[in-house]
Formats: structure tokens, sequence, C-alpha cells
């Protein structure tokens, strides 16, 4: 089944002079897959985000999110949607500071007004799946990025969306957090079957994913799959930066 859908798709950003971020995009993401969008800084990886988590809309061409056109919807209609088929992991978290983990956790739920007792349950369930059973009553000020950044993801996920979009999801974390939060998303993806876009500069993160598209200049310039060895993967990734550009700088003798 195709959760995502993007066809022809065109961004242009008018102004002054227009830049065509995005041409002709056409990208299918399944259920269960793991999707990494890498390439230079400026190629239009936020646009492509923007348009798929709908928070701009394409010049031409067509977004679909489990069979959905969330552009045809209507604004209150966009936001039930929004809110239901889709989960956003940031690069700053994006965390109610003066609340609680649980608290941010259970968010959108109380939002939908899901009765307590299922909440509760949901929410103890991921957050053990999250590994922060135990800091549920901490203050976001409280606790470390990474575990702020699993309680965002915690969030992301109570609801069960249909595609969780993390946009630079260890952008602002050390290298040991991120390996957390990668190999958190991957169970999710592997355990739960859960489907994930994620976009990233950094092929360490992105060695977690199924599959890697690249972008350059506005189009899609090449794929790459995942076989069975995250440490090869991570050198396809690499050799793909450097030849199509990107981050590459002293890391092709980590080890993932
Ligand atoms: N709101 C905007 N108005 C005008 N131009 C924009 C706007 N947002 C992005 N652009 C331009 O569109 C192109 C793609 O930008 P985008 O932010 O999608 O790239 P990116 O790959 O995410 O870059 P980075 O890795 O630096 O975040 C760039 O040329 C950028 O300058």
């Amino acid at each position: 089944m195709d959760i995502l859908e993007v066809k022809a798709l065109n961004k242009v950003y008018t102004g002054k002079v227009a830049t065509h971020a995005l041409t002709d995009i056409h990208l299918t993401i399944r259920k269960g897959e793991f999707v990494g969008i890498m390439g230079p800084s400026g190629s239009g990886k936020t646009t492509l985000l923007n348009m798929v988590s709908t928070i701009d809309r394409p010049s031409s061409g067509e977004v679909r999110i489990g069979g959905h056109n969330p552009y045809n919807m209507k604004k209150r209609e966009l936001a039930h949607f929004r809110r239901k088929q889709l989960g956003f992991v940031f690069q700053d978290f994006n965390l109610l500071d003066t609340l609680t983990v649980a608290e941010n956790i259970v968010l959108p739920l109380t939002l939908d007004r899901r009765p307590l007792k299922e909440v509760d349950g949901l929410l103890k369930q991921t957050a053990s799946k999250l590994g922060i059973g135990d800091i549920l009553n901490k203050r976001i000020y409280e606790i470390s990025g990474g575990q702020r950044q699993r309680t965002a993801i915690a969030r992301a996920i109570i609801g069960s969306p249909l595609l969780l979009l993390a946009d630079e999801p260890t952008g602002a974390l050390d290298s040991q957090s991120s390996r957390a939060v990668m190999e958190s998303l991957a169970e999710i993806n592997e355990k739960d079957g859960a489907t994930l876009m994620l976009v990233t500069h950094d092929p360490v993160a992105a060695s977690y994913c199924n599959r890697i598209v690249f972008i350059k200049d506005g189009k899609l310039a090449a794929e790459i799959h995942r076989g069975e060895n995250r440490q090869a993967f991570f050198q396809k990734i690499i050799d793909m930066l450097s030849f199509w550009g990107g981050n590459t700088s002293e890391l092709s003798s980590i080890r993932v």
C-alpha cells in the first residue's frame, strides 16, 4: 500500500526573483518504508518536506497521503487530517518547556478529547517503547537533548499516524544521543511497521533508513537501497554525497 504519492510536483517561490525550488518530483513511499531525503544545502529538501507535511502548497502537481489529497481539504478538515495522520519530529524538538514529559506526549490526544483511560494506556506503552517511562514526571528543561527528542518522537507516534516526518532529528544532538534517537526510529519502523520520511545531512543518521533519495537543484538525482549491512550502506551514502554534493568532511573513517 502506498502511504505517500508525490506526482509531478513543482514549487516556484515567487518574489523579486522567482526560485524554482522543486521540478517534476515523483516519489512514492510504501507502508513500512523508512526513506531518507538527502542533498546539498538549497537543493529543495525542506521544500519537499513542507509540501508533504501540508505546510506549504505546491505550485503544481499532486501530493496524496493515504490516498487523500490534503490540498483539496478545507482548513478545519486539513488541521484534523494533519493532527491524525501525520507525526512531526523537528531538529529543535518543539516541546513545551514548562510541561512535563507525559503532558507533552499526550498533547495530541488531549486536543482530540480522547478518554483518559485510553490516553494513559497509550502513554505508558509509547513511553516504554522510547525508553523514557521513568522520566514522565520531569519537566522538559530537566532532561537531556536525547531524552527531549525521544519525548518528541513519542508525541509524534502516540496517535499512530500514517506517516512520520522527521526534519534533521539529530541536528542538535551529540553522536551518542543521535544514535539512540535513530535506533528508536528504526525500531518503531521495524517493530510497529511505521512509515517514515527523514530529511537529514547526517550520513550516520541516514544509514538507518531503508532507502535514500538524493535531490540536487530541485530534481531527484539518485536513489540507493540498504542491504543487510549498515556499514556498507553508510559507505555508499558517503560516496553518493561526495558525488552529488553534501557534507562528507572527516566522515569516511567513521564506523557506524
Ligand atoms: N520561502 C522561500 N522563499 C523564496 N525562496 C525560498 C524559500 N524557501 C526556500 N527557498 C529557496 O528554494 C531553494 C530550496 O530551498 P530548501 O530550503 O528547500 O533547501 P534545503 O535542501 O532544505 O536546504 P538546507 O539543507 O540548507 O536546509 C533554495 O534556493 C532556497 O533559497
